[in-house]
């Protein structure tokens, strides 16, 4: 497996409290990876700390064998590591097409910096359609974007993830606040996203998390209580007491732990 992602011994504290706690991990290219874990376990600290928002304590983070570790969110951003936050980050005040063409223009203007700007106007507006497209929002592309509804919001910022072309996307709880049909647009628009993308995943939607992840690791109390495969993990006799206590762990993947 070529690893595109590593955590090295990731500890991040807040002041006396170890949040994450020594996390080793390696994410291979494509993969899609799934963090799961009862609250307060640390996915929302492990996640910040791998996407460069919080600063670690110590332990190193690797993109492409590359050390990130100092680098902030943006420059993280710029290496091909990109996150989504719980609440959206869209420019509300534009119209759809537009949001999805400025996340290609700051691609574009890299690789096409010498072109006549009426050229680069059309080949952006093409991209952007494209990627709109590809999520199913190109016949709301003139809206505005305030005008989308909570899952449609989240469709268009897929589009500008695909947009901005990065090795790996981390998603914050993605399906939070979705209805079920939502919710089940949205995990299709997930299947289908292209191999070449690396996805870690935090949610607490263990129907999704299963659905989606090739493999799911287990925060409990900051460390890594396991990590493989769904059926090793369904099957784990410590996920189930780390989660739920006396549950079956059957009723843990049914939607009783939410
Ligand atoms: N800014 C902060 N200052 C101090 N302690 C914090 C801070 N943020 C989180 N914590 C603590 O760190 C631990 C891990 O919290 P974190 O939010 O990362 O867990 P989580 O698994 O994402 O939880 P949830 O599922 O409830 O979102 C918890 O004990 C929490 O109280």
């Amino acid at each position: 497996m070529t690893p595109v992602l590593e955590l090295r011994g990731l500890t991040r504290s807040y002041g006396s409290l170890t949040a994450v706690d020594h996390v080793d991990l390696t994410v291979a290219k494509g993969e899609r990876h799934a963090l799961i874990g009862p609250n307060g376990a640390g996915k929302s600290t492990l996640f910040a700390t791998v996407a460069g928002t919080l600063r670690a304590t110590s332990g190193r983070v690797l993109l492409n064998g590359r050390d990130v570790t100092a680098l902030p969110e943006s420059e993280r951003a710029r290496r091909g590591l990109l996150r989504t936050y719980q609440h959206s980050s869209l420019f509300l005040g534009c119209t759809v097409l537009d949001n999805v063409a400025l996340a290609v223009q700051r691609v574009q203007r890299v690789a096409h910096r010498f072109d006549r700007p009426a050229r680069g106007f059309r080949r952006t507006q093409t991209r952007a359609l494209e990627h709109l497209e590809s999520v199913g929002l190109a016949g709301r592309a003139h809206d505005m974007a305030s005008a989308l509804s909570h899952g449609e919001r989240r469709q268009l910022e897929v589009a500008m993830v695909l947009a901005a072309e990065p090795a790996v996307v981390m998603f914050d709880e993605p399906t939070a606040g979705m209805s079920a049909a939502e919710t089940e647009r949205f995990v299709t628009l997930l299947e289908g996203l292209p191999r070449t993308l690396t996805v870690v995943i935090v949610e607490h939607d263990l129907d999704v998390v299963f659905r989606l992840a090739d493999r799911v690791t287990v925060l409990h109390l900051g460390a890594v209580l396991a990590s493989g495969p769904p059926a090793a993990i369904r099957s784990d006799e410590a996920v189930r007491a780390a989660y739920l206590g006396a549950a079956r762990t059957e009723d843990l993947f049914t939607g009783g732990a939410r």
